[in-house]
């Protein structure tokens, strides 16, 4: 029976985990939010792992890093990059809520969980008796959750899409979000549905919170959003000015 391939990698500068999914019989597999930093080395672990990368996902147009869609090309030339359909930016395949992506003997789930950007999903991966996991992007971070201050963020959106599609699935679902700032790896939805407090509290206390935290704006935001929605690739942005 197929096992399952799974690699959590790091990309130090904006803090983002970048994922490897993959069967170890059939050798399918997808890379999760890779960053352009990193796609050397990714690519170099996927050539190791012998792993033939069917799609380079995101869960959503970054803006704090630039995409490694375009950079892993040059290494995958099989891999297409996909993005949500609602997202706005570019990509070779676009997916929705409830589309099923197979890898071997798994299976991805696209949720959409908006809120953090209109665009946002997240990927719930089960099969072959595997414990699930969920891929939450910005959504749900670890006892935190995305921001909504910009790229039409909304923090009534972002509740709503964290209780209804991500809060109810398996409480054993381990969560690989796509950051964390503090060093934690992943957590499970019972333990944030047991301390996640920002989300806990009811949706008007939430909204209220959400609205004060003041944080600055990613530092690489002005080139990141561009960048991103051209798939990052430079040429293309350049083109279309
Ligand atoms: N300092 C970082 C950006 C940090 C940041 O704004 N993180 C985002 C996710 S990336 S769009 C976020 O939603 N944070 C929520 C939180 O509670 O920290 C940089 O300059 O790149
Ligand atoms: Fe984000």
């Amino acid at each position: 029976m197929s096992k399952l391939v799974f690699k959590q990698l790091f990309e130090a500068e904006s803090s983002t985990y970048t994922y490897i999914v993959g069967d170890d019989v059939t050798k399918e597999a997808v890379i999760i939010d890779p960053v352009d930093l990193t796609a050397a080395r990714d690519a170099h672990l996927i050539e190791e792992l012998g792993l033939d990368v069917k799609y380079a996902l995101n869960t959503h147009v970054h803006a704090d890093h630039i995409t490694g869609t375009h950079a892993l090309r040059e290494y995958l030339p099989n891999a297409k990059s996909a993005l949500s359909e609602r997202s706005g930016g570019r990509a070779d395949v676009y997916f929705k809520q409830g589309d099923h992506i197979r890898i071997g003997g798994f299976t991805l789930d696209v949720l959409e969980t908006p809120g953090h950007t209109d665009g946002c999903v997240s990927f719930y991966v089960y099969g072959c008796g595997i414990v699930p996991l969920v891929f939450t992007g910005d959504a749900v971070l670890i006892r935190g959750c995305g921001r909504t201050d910009f790229q039409q963020g909304s923090s009534e959106v972002l509740y709503k899409s964290i209780w209804e599609r991500i809060f109810t699935l398996p409480r054993e679902t381990i969560i690989y979000p796509a950051h964390d700032y503090k060093g934690l790896t992943s957590s499970s939805v019972g333990e944030e549905l047991a301390y996640n407090t920002r989300l806990l509290k009811k949706k008007e206390e939430f909204v209220e919170v959400m609205a004060n935290l003041n944080l600055p704006y990613p530092k690489k935001i002005d080139a990141a959003l561009p960048m991103n929605l051209a798939d990052g690739d430079v040429k293309y942005v350049q083109n279309s000015k």
